[in-house]
């Protein structure tokens, strides 16, 4: 970050909320905090001329505040020779730290009979902070019983598979994934550019399974976005400058293997949002689903965004003011053992779907093709987003609403050194 975008951070920065967590009952002090950090800086001056470093302790795109833009891709290693594995992975290393560190140049001495290295969609374009951040799936490690690269005994013991959860309608097409590739940025052209060069460097190794865009809302510095259900989403996350915060729930520990201390595992969920039907329902009715006032965000109940959460607090008849099933009630860490994911999601929008149903009323029509591509970034999915989302995917009222289409779940290693290519500890 330079200067400005430090005294940015500065003005952005809030101070903690506290909560006391009652984790297997034992009570444990957690420091959360708004998202503000976490935050789109969108003033053009400042958020396209960054660079965000790509070499480091951790992988640069999780603890980053969100981007404007982001393009994911999963892909299938279709190569069984370990050494073309480590050649994509190194390619692939090379071109993210060349893309990320320094605006697009073209080699003028290019050759003309060769198809350029560089394609040009971002020659004159500044960085716009761009992240690239890789993530290996569990068919990495073992696919159909085989142990494709050697590396089945390397399978962390937190990369265990999703279960299968209430409602899922999950499509084979938008799940899954060797490796997964992130870019995210200021601007759409270069996350797209990034995702090309990634897909021009796979010589046959890899081949593409999966991918899906996502962008997060316009809005004033200072300000939550709002998600295309016209919350704001993102006021209580994990404080990414904490660093025991981010210890405690993000950061890969040495509990697991090795080559994963200091990276971090994402569950990335494609959530179709029937936005038709939502845009129908009463305000009220939206507020109790939630559990937040839609205009200033506060709990219901409260008044400001930031007003703490009050999951006892009850009206004269004796009902919570945060209804029981509702979204907030049920993915709070009270309600979850302390548990917390530090959540990274964009909105999606593919334009429609075709829809036709061949039970009654038999009916066939367009729908928006539009929700949120959830992901969030923890220490252990099994302690975080599973533990959380079971419970969630049963009695959450905002289920009527949304629909988990895609699913993926992967390790994504600590940030590699110069001279390294990222994972390389996994293959040594
Ligand atoms: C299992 C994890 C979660 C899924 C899946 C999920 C989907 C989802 N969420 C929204 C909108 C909002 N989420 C909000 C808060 C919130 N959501 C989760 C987890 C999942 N959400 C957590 C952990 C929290 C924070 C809870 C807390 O500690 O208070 C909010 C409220 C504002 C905020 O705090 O960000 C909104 C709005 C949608 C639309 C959605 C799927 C489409
Ligand atoms: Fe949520």
């Amino acid at each position: 970050m330079n200067n400005s975008d430090d005294k940015l951070a500065n003005r952005n920065r809030r101070s903690f909320l506290t909560r006391t967590l009652v984790a297997g009952g034992i009570a444990a002090t957690a420091p959360l905090t708004s998202n503000a950090l976490a935050r789109p800086i969108n003033s053009p001056d400042t958020a396209s001329k960054a660079i965000e470093p790509f070499y480091g302790k951790h992988q640069a795109g999780i603890a980053t505040p969100i981007q404007r833009n982001t393009y994911f891709m999963a892909f299938d290693v279709i190569t069984t020779e370990r050494a073309e594995l480590i050649a994509l992975l190194k390619a692939w290393t090379d071109a993210a730290a060349e893309m990320t560190q320094g605006p697009a140049h073209m080699d003028k001495n290019a050759d003309p009979e060769q198809a350029p290295k560089e394609m040009g969609a971002t020659l004159g374009l500044p960085n716009s902070r761009l992240t690239i951040t890789f993530g290996f799936g569990p068919t990495l490690f073992e696919k159909d019983g085989q142990d494709r690269f050697g590396l089945a005994s390397k399978r962390p013991a937190a990369l265990a598979d999703l279960p299968r959860f209430n409602g899922d309608q999950l499509i084979p097409e938008r799940t899954g994934g060797d490796i997964s590739i992130q870019a995210c940025a200021d601007d759409a052209q270069v996350v797209e550019y990034a995702l090309r060069r990634m897909v021009s460097l796979m010589n046959g190794a890899a081949q593409i399974r999966w991918a899906q865009t996502g962008f997060t809302a316009g809005y004033k510095p200072n300000e939550t976005p709002r998600n295309q259900m016209g919350f704001k989403d993102g006021t209580i996350n994990v404080p990414t400058k904490d660093p025991a915060a981010m210890h405690q729930f993000v950061w890969a520990g040495n509990e697991g293997p090795d080559w994963m201390r200091d990276g971090s595992y994402m569950v990335i969920r494609p959530i179709r949002i029937a936005l038709e039907h939502w845009d129908k329902m009463k305000l009220a009715f939206q507020e109790q689903t939630v559990g937040r006032h839609k205009l200033s965000g506060a709990p219901l109940g409260k008044h400001h965004e930031f007003d703490k959460l009050d999951l006892e607090a009850t009206d004269k008849d004796g009902n919570y003011l945060i209804p029981e099933n509702s979204h907030v009630r049920l993915s709070a860490p009270e309600s979850n053992d302390g548990a917390q994911i530090l959540r990274r999601a964009f909105n999606f929008d593919n334009g429609v779907a075709q829809i036709a149903e061949r039970w009654p009323p038999w009916h066939q029509s367009v729908t928006f093709d539009a929700g949120l591509l959830f992901q969030c970034y923890q220490r252990d999915p099994r302690t975080g987003f599973t533990k959380m989302f079971e419970k969630m995917a049963k009695f959450d009222m905002l289920n009527q609403f949304t629909t988990h289409i895609g699913s993926g779940l992967f390790a994504c290693p600590p940030g590699a050194q110069p001279g390294e290519f990222i994972g390389q500890k996994l293959f040594s």
